[in-house]
Order: C-alpha cells, then sequence, then structure tokens
C-alpha cells in the first residue's frame, strides 16, 4: 500500500535564509512518526508546508495519492488532514466541551456556530463527551479552557483535533512547557492514536519521550534531512547524536 503522505522535495526560503532545502520524506499508515533535530533545523516549517499553512517555493505534498499543495490548510483538514498549534488557541469564551463540539459538529454543518445550536447538538456532546473521556478531560467539561492548567489545556488541543476525525494529525510540540509527568501522560494518550486510525506526525524537542513513543524518526538539520529510521537506528549514529545533542 502506498504512503498515506509524501513530502517531496520541499523548498522555502525566508529572506535569504533557507528553511527547507529539499525536504523529502513519507509518512506510512499507520504509523508514530516524529520529526527532531536541532533548534532551527526546519521542522515546524516542513509541518507547516505539510499543514498547508505555508506555501513552499518549490515541491509537493501528497496525501492519499493526491497532490494537496496547492489546497489551503482548511481544505486538507476536510480531507482528513489535521494539525495542532504549538500555542494553544481555545475559544475562552465556550467551555471547554463546547469547544470540542465545535469540532465535532464539523460534519454536520460547516458552520461552526451551528454545530451547538442545530438538532446535530446532541450527536456532537456525545461524541465531545467520549472524546474528553479518553484525554482525561471529563470533569473539566463545563470549565471555561482559562480555568485549565497548561497539561490540560493542551490535552484539549488535541482533542479538538481529534473532534475532526483526522487521518494523519500533525502535531507540533504537544509535550513542551509540561512537566515531565504531563509530558508522559500526553505521550502516552498520542500513542494511542494510530491504534485508532490516526496516523501520527509529530515535531517534539523532549527526545527522551520521543525515543519511547515513535515508530521512527526523521532528522532534519540545516533544513534537510540527515537520517531516518527506527530511534534505534537513528540514534546509533555518530552524525545524529552529534548535530542533535552536541554529543559524540
Ligand atoms: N516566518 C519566518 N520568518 C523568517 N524566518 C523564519 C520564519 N519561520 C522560520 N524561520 C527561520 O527558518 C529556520 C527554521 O525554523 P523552524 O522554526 O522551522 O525550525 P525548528 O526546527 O522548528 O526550530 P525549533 O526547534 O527551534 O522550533 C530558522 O532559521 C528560523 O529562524
Amino acid at each position: 500500500m502506498s504512503a498515506l503522505a509524501r513530502i517531496d522535495d520541499l523548498h522555502v526560503s525566508f529572506g535569504g535564509v533557507a528553511a527547507a532545502s529539499g525536504v523529502s520524506f513519507t509518512v506510512e499508515r499507520g504509523e508514530f512518526l516524529a520529526l527532531i533535530g536541532p533548534n532551527g533545523a526546519g521542522k515546524t516549517t516542513a509541518l507547516r508546508m505539510v499543514a498547508g499553512l505555508l506555501r513552499p517555493d518549490r515541491g509537493r505534498v501528497f496525501f492519499d495519492d493526491h497532490d494537496v499543495t496547492a489546497l489551503p490548510a482548511h481544505a486538507r483538514v476536510r480531507r482528513g488532514l489535521g494539525f495542532t498549534h504549538q500555542i494553544v488557541r481555545p475559544f475562552y469564551g465556550f467551555r471547554t466541551i463546547e469547544n470540542v463540539m465545535l469540532a465535532a459538529g464539523h460534519d454536520r454543518t460547516a458552520n461552526p456556530w451551528r454545530a451547538i445550536t442545530s438538532r446535530s447538538r446532541v450527536a456532537a456532546r456525545d461524541k465531545a463527551r467520549t472524546i474528553l473521556d479518553r484525554f482525561g478531560l471529563a470533569a473539566q467539561a463545563e470549565q471555561s479552557p482559562r480555568a485549565l492548567p497548561l497539561g490540560q489545556r493542551k490535552r484539549l488541543e488535541v482533542a479538538r483535533a481529534i473532534a475532526l476525525d483526522p487521518r494523519l494529525l500533525l502535531l507540533d510540540e504537544p509535550l513542551a512547557g509540561l512537566s515531565s509527568a504531563e509530558a508522559t501522560t500526553m505521550a502516552d494518550l498520542i500513542r494511542t492514536l494510530p491504534g485508532q486510525g490516526i496516523t501520527v506526525l509529530l515535531v517534539e524537542h523532549n527526545l527522551g519521550e520521543v525515543l519511547r513513543v515513535a515508530d521512527r524518526l526523521v532528522v532534519l538539520d540545516a533544513g534537510k534531512v540527515m537520517a531516518h529510521g527506527t530511534p534505534q537506528e537513528v540514534m546509533a549514529r555518530a552524525d545524529v547524536r552529534q548535530a542533535y545533542t552536541g554529543v559524540v
């Protein structure tokens, strides 16, 4: 079977700075793939091009064998390519469960406001409850996201993305800013997604958690792929250890 996503020779520059210089890799169906590399390697830039948040100067993104390079992010979301932001952005005017319902009602109405006012409300609420349960947020359902600590707000961000039924979920540093216990909880939750039909492409600095939960790694350095393989294969390479950790 072909790859779920194929990233082919992406180039992009900001002013004179090349943030991606021929980035190519595939995301296989059902895998948990992590994109790692030192600061400024181009990880977030690559993820934004896959999501449709940034147009490459050159290169193509294929999702499910379709060339989606020209599609904006919202059109990719409709095809099943979801993403979360590094900085969490819940709707603070809505309760936690309503935040998930806005996404859960997406298949019934294109207008998110109608998703919580129309007859589909009950179905969306049930779906949102199930997702909040899975993400350990059932007790916080009726609270404002403002009242939630960062660890729970980050889980809400992933819960909202899941409610859109993605087949591929792009996660940008979901563990950033979390305590080590919270990071482990979040990594364990993300680890369950491929078993539920959601392929994961993760950008993450927390190498310990990445090595624990990822199936495969792609290492970026200076806008290029320097290595890919299982965590064991990749971390056995001296050039990767030097670029990524500064230790040979
Ligand atoms: N919008 C932008 N405007 C100008 N330069 C940018 C922009 N976005 C990224 N860059 C530059 O592109 C390069 C790659 O940045 P990017 O954020 O993709 O790296 P990263 O690997 O995600 O880094 P980090 O791990 O620090 O988040 C860096 O030199 C960065 O300064």
